[in-house]
């Protein structure tokens, strides 16, 4: 009987934090850093470790690990994250017959550039907020997938945005509005088309630069023209605008999946019998939590081709 069992396994090293200095002059845009907490993940072919004590087979989780600073310290010239995931993943299946498939995800701590007196420093950073992402699937044939996103990007607008209109029942209390405050920590996720290592492109595409953009487009449809905005009927609305300017910005962004949180600021009336108005709202006073809080998501794509 125990013959017919199957094993479908995988092991790596997660939470592997490394650090990488490329000291540039200043006169060349100053030191760059990085900080990136990378997990491997290997599909490996050594079921005798799983059913005996046949070790002989298996890639340690910590040659794993050392692998990610002996790459990193090989990486002479900068390189983003994803990069560097696609570098670990052709490391992995291509040295050892064993290894299939290797999953890499490396998450940045997002170290900026101060600007003193105007000017970028040379060697100076402070830590911002949101973070992005990547998560790289390489196979033995050097097909692969490359997913980006973003997490942690907190927006918030205290006007521009209502929700009216919706099922009203037995079990509604919420007001219909065209004035409230809309605020999220959107986790956004994107695809990138590339499905063959040969088709990365070598130096004319930065994914860093990407990321940078594809952060800007979603922050600038959330929020709209900085005099006026745009106003937003649902945070579903506003997600798919979001997601559909992503991709009408940037054709080789094959999809994107939008989580948007609906941060609930509730307008703050306060009084009783005696002391009716202590607090009257009047769109001044909010009472902001996160439990519970809305959950919004959805993934956004281009319709299939249908040659
Ligand atoms: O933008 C919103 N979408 C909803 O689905 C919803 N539900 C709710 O109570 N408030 C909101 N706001």
């Amino acid at each position: 009987m125990a013959d017919r069992l199957e094993l479908q396994g995988r092991h790596g090293k997660s939470r592997v934090r490394v650090s990488r200095v490329w000291r540039r002059p200043a006169a060349a845009g100053g030191h760059v850093i990085v900080e990136w907490n990378v997990a491997v993940s290997v599909v490996s072919d050594c079921l005798p470790s799983y059913t005996s004590d046949d070790n002989s087979a298996i890639v340690a989780t910590d040659s794993i690990k050392n692998t990610v600073y002996v790459k990193a310290k090989e990486c002479t010239e900068i390189v983003s994250m994803e990069e560097f995931a696609v570098i670990l993943g052709r490391h992995f299946t291509s040295l050892y017959p064993q290894v299939s498939e290797a999953t890499v995800t490396i998450a940045e701590r997002p170290w900026e550039r101060v600007v003193v007196d105007g000017k970028p420093h040379s060697h100076g950073f402070k830590l911002g907020v949101e973070k992005h992402v990547t998560e790289v699937i390489v196979k033995k044939s050097g097909n692969l997938l490359i997913n980006s996103g973003i997490q942690g990007y907190s927006l918030l607008k205290t006007t521009q945005s209502g929700f009216e209109k919706f099922v009203r029942d037995r079990y509604t209390l919420l007001p219909d509005t065209r004035e409230r405050i809309v605020a999220t920590e959107v986790t956004a996720w994107w695809r990138y088309p590339f499905e063959h290592v040969s088709q990365i492109p070598s130096k004319s595409f930065c994914f860093t630069q990407r990321y940078q953009d594809v952060k800007k487009v979603l922050a600038d449809t959330f929020f709209g023209p900085p005099d006026v905005g745009v106003y937003s009927p649902s945070v579903q609305n506003t997600l798919y605008l979001m997601a559909k300017e992503v991709l009408n910005r940037f054709p080789d962004i094959a999809s994107v999946q939008l989580r948007m949180p609906n941060l609930h600021f509730i307008p703050v009336n306060l009084g009783n019998k005696e002391n009716p108005g202590l607090v009257k709202f009047a769109d001044d006073v909010y009472l902001p939590t996160d439990e519970p809080h809305g959950t919004i998501e959805a993934t956004v794509s281009r319709p299939k081709s249908k040659l």
